[in-house]
């Protein structure tokens, strides 16, 4: 999977400030980053730094106090109304009562989409995050790590543009979590959107990213860009590289002394 150098996301001198009774925060402060078509990229910082205020500002669902969003060369909003967006939250939202295959389903309904193709989408997908034989199964009977699979399948169900994720594996187990961004891997190079990532793992972001937006707190900004060089496909022993080893510790500089 190869980026293209078109920007499909144009933030601009973003900044977002939170008004609350008595405070005001300045969760993000003049922000400006351009994000490629197909690329894959982490929002990088410590607790409170900004970065789901940033993938929110990204997604349309909060609009920035400050500056200027571009998606495709449209507004944020137009790329909502366009369904360009899956998005995977934290944990994972899913209806208890319906299926796993239903769950998936469930926009492809809303969209008014026929019975034959929503079944045939259903049954890529299952196969896509590795679920058919659980595809009968209540959210209740799978794993953290299946649960989350289901609602990766289901962001994905709309073949969006941009699928962004908000710190989707955190609450995982280590070896959960180093499968499953693999997996991540495989699938995106399969459906090649455009991903943003939110994490607060240095390793999680290096594995998985072509960049790292890494974001200072107080207010969050953007304080460092960084390349990762590393080939592609990515595979389990990287993590045990030399050229890993060295990410994480260029990664580790950008915090010190912010
Ligand atoms: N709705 C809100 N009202 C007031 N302040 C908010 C609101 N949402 C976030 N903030 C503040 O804005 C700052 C950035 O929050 P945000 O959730 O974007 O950070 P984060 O980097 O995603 O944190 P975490 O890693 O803990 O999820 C924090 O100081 C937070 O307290």
């Amino acid at each position: 999977m190869t980026a293209s150098s078109t920007p499909e996301i144009q933030l601009d001198q973003i900044s977002m400030r939170y008004q609350t009774n008595s405070t005001e925060v300045l969760a993000l402060q003049d922000v400006t980053v351009d994000i490629k078509k197909g690329e894959f990229v982490s929002l990088l910082g410590p607790s409170g730094c900004g970065k789901t205020t940033l993938l929110r500002i990204m997604a349309d669902l909060i609009q920035p106090t400050n500056g200027e969003i571009k998606v495709a060369g449209e507004s944020a909003r137009a790329a909502r109304l366009a369904q360009k967006y899956g998005i995977v939250f934290q944990s994972p939202v899913l209806y208890d009562w319906r299926r796993v295959k239903q769950n998936i389903n469930l926009p492809l309904e809303m969209m008014g989409i026929k019975k034959a193709e929503r079944e045939e989408r259903v049954d890529y997908l299952l196969e896509l995050v590795g679920l058919q034989d659980f595809k009968n199964k209540y959210p209740w009977q799978l794993s953290g790590g299946m649960q989350q699979r289901v609602a990766i399948a289901r962001a994905l169900a709309m073949e969006p543009e941009i699928l962004l994720m908000d710190e989707p594996f955190s609450a995982l187990d280590e070896f959960t979590r180093e499968h499953l961004n693999e997996e991540l891997l495989s699938i995106w190079s399969k459906v090649g959107s455009t991903v943003v990532f939110v994490t607060h793992s240095i390793p999680e972001s290096i594995f998985l990213s072509d960049r790292v937006f890494v974001l200072s707190p107080h207010p969050g900004r953007l304080s460092a860009v960084v390349d990762i060089p590393l080939p592609r496909p990515r595979t389990p022993d990287m993590r045990h590289s030399p050229a890993f080893y060295q990410l994480i510790s260029d990664i580790r500089d950008c915090f010190e002394g912010v």
